[in-house]
């Protein structure tokens, strides 16, 4: 069974990425593309759905040991595991070169003391863990093929068989590389691996020089920024909310969703996070990404696209697949394409209002844009929707969603009033200010002091967090305070993280879902900052560094954690929860040590 998500290291080339295990065993590997089906799917079944491994040999039947050690080679995406063993000590190094070319996996053994037996075995499985190929080894490389794929196998030496096993004495190293190519290609070039290693290096070290935050919590907003970094897909601009798909929000329970997609919502987000930390290149790729996602049929914008912006993804389920430690059914593509989302507005119009002020060229289809998502707004805004949670029960009239509308409108009349868009805007104040009253008067509990989680409701929603975040009314209103206290006080965990809605396990939540689910991160992150606003600035910075210290000795987070398991689930590493860390410090910087507000 797979290891806690914790144990997962993430290597990758912005166009897919690997899950390495501590003990050294590719568990999730999807190519070409991040949304391709798996040549290893382990993580969400077992060994027979594809894997792997280098480490340290064992006998026959023995568990294969984790590593010792392990970690990237300073800020960079590349993974080292190192294993002490009786005889010596052996390190392994993982990475997946930006690429050009065909996608490649390297992995380069070392023994850096003693005389140390290493064992390499792959069992690779098309078509996520179904399809075993036919494999065969021309010329000392392995050549498995099945379908529209193929996948190579090189190593120094030459390759005899799936399952190999070599002794490498102190200063010795062998390099593997794996590669795919459509199965009608001819065979990869055989790679340099020691150029590839050094070209990785060369590529994360100026990425990360791009990086313009120098406050107190660095080292995890530069792997935040790196993994969101690793999230996009270079040939197109577009960024996956996670690499994986059914990692559980809820270990055994049904809550299991493909990820692997470009939410506007997340992508929005993580443009914002990555502009506010002065990368300016994947916003602009972004942008230009949406603008060809929605072109033809704004007025039909779609929460997600695919990667390259393809409209249709749609939800079914793999059977033949366990799920991560039994939590099944796996689904591969989303439902909640189809769904009406009002917030994504907002998250969007925030994005491109943000863009602009923080330098980036204006762009004549985005101007038009502009103006056709706020006409949407315009003329939706009244409507129940799905909401920012993609709720699989009955639409609402969610108080977060009516806030985000208000946000759209009014970044776009700042965009106007900054000559940086032109429109109607005298009637766009008249609508902005109706829907503030809308929500004034319909989604607050005069009596409880706090907004609720949909107009009528009793309910209360982390979402909320966002009337402190977004300015829709000023953070020392006694209606702000009391709502960002009422979510601390009604949805924490017991560790003070807080989840996004109630889900008592028994009846179906405002979701329609049945089963339970732990800490929502992101909120939890959004929490910090709204406490910091709100003046509680202890609190803030001490909520703040305990959701720093449950993720994984790499940094790297899930969307959400399980306080009764004490451990991290749903889809790892989420761009989500990178995008609070990163967030999180900047709003704590600006609010606790004197900076200005962001
Ligand atoms: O909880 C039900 C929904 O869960 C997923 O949505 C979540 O992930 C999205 C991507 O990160 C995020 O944008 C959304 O806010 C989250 O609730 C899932 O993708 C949905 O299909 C599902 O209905």
């Amino acid at each position: 069974m797979a290891g806690r998500l914790e144990d997962y290291g993430l290597i990758g080339d912005l166009q897919t990425s690997a899950h390495v295990g501590r003990d050294g065993a590719v568990d999730w590997l999807c190519l070409p593309r991040f949304d391709s089906p798996a040549v290893c799917a382990a993580l969400l079944g077992d060994e027979d759905n594809g894997f792997w491994r280098i480490g340290p040999s064992v006998a026959e039947g023995q568990t294969p040991p984790d590593a010792t050690r392990r970690g990237y080679l300073g800020d960079s995406l590349i993974l080292e595991s190192q294993w002490d063993t009786p005889t010596g000590t052996v390190s392994v190094i993982d990475f997946m070169p930006p690429r050009e070319g065909p996608p490649r996996l390297v992995r380069i053994v070392e023994a850096v003391t003693g005389s140390v037996s290493v064992t390499s075995e792959m069992r690779l499985r098309f078509g996520y863990g179904s399809i075993t190929p036919l494999v065969t080894w021309p010329e000392g490389r392995m050549h498995a093929v099945a379908g529209p794929d193929s996948v190579w196998l090189d190593c120094d030496g030459g390759l005899r068989g799936e399952q190999e096993q070599f002794t490498l004495t102190a200063g010795q190293r062998m390099a593997f590389t794996l590669s795919w190519e459509p199965s009608h290609a001819p065979a990869p070039d055989i790679l340099d691996t020691d150029e590839a290693l050094e070209a990785t290096e060369k590529f994360w070290a100026a990425w990360v020089a791009g990086c313009r935050y120098d406050g107190r919590y660095r080292a995890a907003v530069v792997r935040s920024l790196i993994t969101l970094k690793a999230l996009t897909y270079a040939p197109t601009g577009g960024i996956v909310a996670a690499p994986t798909t059914s990692l559980p929000e809820e270990i055994g329970g049904i809550r299991n969703w493909d990820y692997r997609y470009v939410w506007l919502r997340d992508a929005a987000l993580i443009m914002a996070s990555l502009l506010r930390t002065g990368y300016r290149a994947e916003a602009r790729a972004w942008r230009a990404w949406l603008v060809r996602a929605v072109a033809g049929d704004p007025e039909n914008l779609q929460i997600m696209y695919g990667v390259a912006g393809e409209r249709e993804v749609p939800e079914t389920v793999l059977p033949w697949l366990t799920g991560y430690q039994n939590s099944a059914p796996v689904r591969v593509g989303n439902a909640a394409a189809a769904q009406w989302q009002l917030d994504v507005y907002g998250e969007v119009l925030e994005a491109l209002y943000l863009a602009a002020t923080l330098g980036l060229e204006p762009d004549p289809s985005t101007s038009t844009l502009l103006v056709t998502l706020v006409e949407t707004v315009e003329a939706r805004w009244h409507e129940p929707d799905e909401g920012i949670w993609e709720i699989r029960g009955p639409r609402k009239q969610f108080v977060h969603s009516k806030v985000m509308a208000w946000v759209a409108v009014d970044r776009v009349i700042r965009l106007v009033e900054a000559g940086h868009a032109e429109g109607p805007v005298d009637r766009w104040r008249l609508l902005r200010d109706a829907i503030h009253q809308d929500v004034c008067d319909q989604g607050y509990d005069p009596v409880r002091n706090t907004f609720t989680q949909f107009y009528g409701s009793q309910g209360l929603d982390a979402s909320l967090l966002m009337i402190a975040l977004t300015g829709f009314l000023p953070a020392d209103d006694k209606r702000v305070i009391g709502t960002v206290e009422a979510v601390q006080r009604e949805l924490a965990t017991p560790e003070g993280f807080v989840r996004r809605y109630a889900t008592d396990g028994a009846a179906p939540a405002v979701d329609g879902l049945p089963g339970d689910e732990g800490a929502f991160l992101v909120c939890s992150f959004w929490l910090t900052d709204a406490l910091a606003r709100i003046g509680r600035h202890d609190d803030a910075q001490e909520l703040y560094e305990r959701l720093l210290a449950v993720s994984s000795d790499l940094g790297l987070m899930a969307e959400e954690w399980d306080p009764q398991r004490q451990q991290q689930t749903g889809n790892f590493p989420q761009g989500f929860t990178h995008i609070g860390v990163i967030d999180g410090a900047l709003a704590l910087d600006a609010l606790t040590v004197g900076g200005e507000d962001r």
